[in-house]
């Protein structure tokens, strides 16, 4: 079969894009174009990928280069830090304008606000993936990352924050979560998107007002292990062992997913102020799906049993957030608060 067309390349330098490859579904095969839910993820390697776009050579100098080739369920703090610190030695190189990572979307929440909290640079940082394998009907995986390409190579996302491309949106990576499957559909803020990218432009319409990126006080570079932190689910009829076992395990905080504004069962208060008092940080954030917004001293006491509040950021951002913040030396509860006040 006839290869497709590559069109002519518009004249002067391009700017400089790397792929950094991890996995997902963007990179799933399936056994036929039916098969948009029932397929492996993790099989393509990122040099195919790019090979099927030649529409990239139009917007930019894109090279690939494979980190991991998994499904981001099994990210861990390990390939967490491994990819910061590459993302984080790409766009330190002169000769690179921005950086795409592609990622399974289950935990592409968590690496896009790690990334968007420790990577010190201006540089675009584009964070993609998709929700059908590219074998599939109306796979999604190739739009999308044309338009992370196209957000990384272009100026108007410099000084942005870490990104996320997805179904045509521009999200913010501190803020973008996973909150319908199956649905291309899949990724939004409760705040909004950014922005745009359509036909290969980038339409924007905010900024994020939290700290980050070149403005973060966290740095990869002197990061080389996250802390444990578990999160533990909230709701009706809680077993309040499930909190000691996170803290016996080695977790040195817990983010409680509480229900509603992070509020916390009367009969599990004694067993988090004993956690608490043990030198175990608490951290109440919501299960509630749209978004929560957890305010201290409101539902339960923080000021008095020093626990700390999540605010805007769902349980899993919040064990991102708290991770990295432990990785500061004598970390206090009022520090942290700060923290997640600021980010
Ligand atoms: N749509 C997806 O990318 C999900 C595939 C897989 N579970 C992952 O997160 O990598």
């Amino acid at each position: 079969a006839a290869q497709p067309a590559t069109p002519a390349p518009v004249a002067g330098p391009k700017p400089v894009v790397v792929v950094v490859a991890t996995g997902g579904t963007i990179a799933g095969a399936g056994a036929s174009a039916l098969n948009s839910a029932t397929y492996q993820a993790a099989k393509v390697p990122v040099d195919k990928l790019l090979a099927g776009l030649p529409e990239l050579a139009e917007v930019a100098t894109v090279r690939g280069e494979q980190a991991f080739q998994i499904a981001s369920e099994s990210f861990t703090n390990d390939k967490l830090v491994a990819l910061g610190k590459r993302v984080s030695a790409l766009v330190k190189d002169p000769s690179v304008d921005g950086v795409v990572v592609t990622h399974g979307t289950d935990t592409l929440e968590e690496t896009s606000f790690f990334l968007n909290l420790v990577v010190r640079t201006d540089k675009p940082i584009v964070v993609v993936g998709s929700m059908r394998p590219g074998s599939a009907m109306s796979a999604d995986g190739a739009l999308n990352l044309y338009d992370a390409v196209v957000l990384a190579a272009s100026p108007t996302a410099r000084g942005q924050g870490v990104l996320v491309a997805m179904n045509d949106d521009i999200l913010s990576g501190r803020d973008a979560s996973k909150r319908v499957n199956i649905k291309t559909s899949a990724f939004s803020s409760p705040w909004g998107p950014l922005g745009m990218i359509v036909e290969g432009k980038t339409y924007w319409f905010r900024s994020l007002a939290k700290r980050h990126t070149a403005n973060s006080e966290f740095d990869i570079d002197r990061i080389d292990a996250l802390p444990e932190v578990a999160i533990v689910y909230g709701s009706g009829a809680m077993n309040p062992s499930l909190y000691e076992a996170a803290a016996k395990a080695g977790a040195k905080a817990i983010v409680h997913a509480g229900t509603g504004n992070g509020s916390v069962a009367n009969y599990v208060v004694p067993t988090l102020r004993a956690l608490r008092a043990a030198g175990t940080l608490v951290v109440r954030s919501s299960r509630v799906g749209e978004g929560g917004f957890v305010l201290r001293n409101a539902e339960q006491p923080d000021d008095q049993y020093d626990w700390v509040v999540a605010h805007d950021l769902n349980p899993q951002k919040a064990k991102i957030l708290t991770a990295v913040a432990l990785t500061l030396p004598g970390l206090t509860t009022a520090e942290l608060q700060r923290i997640f006040w600021t980010y």
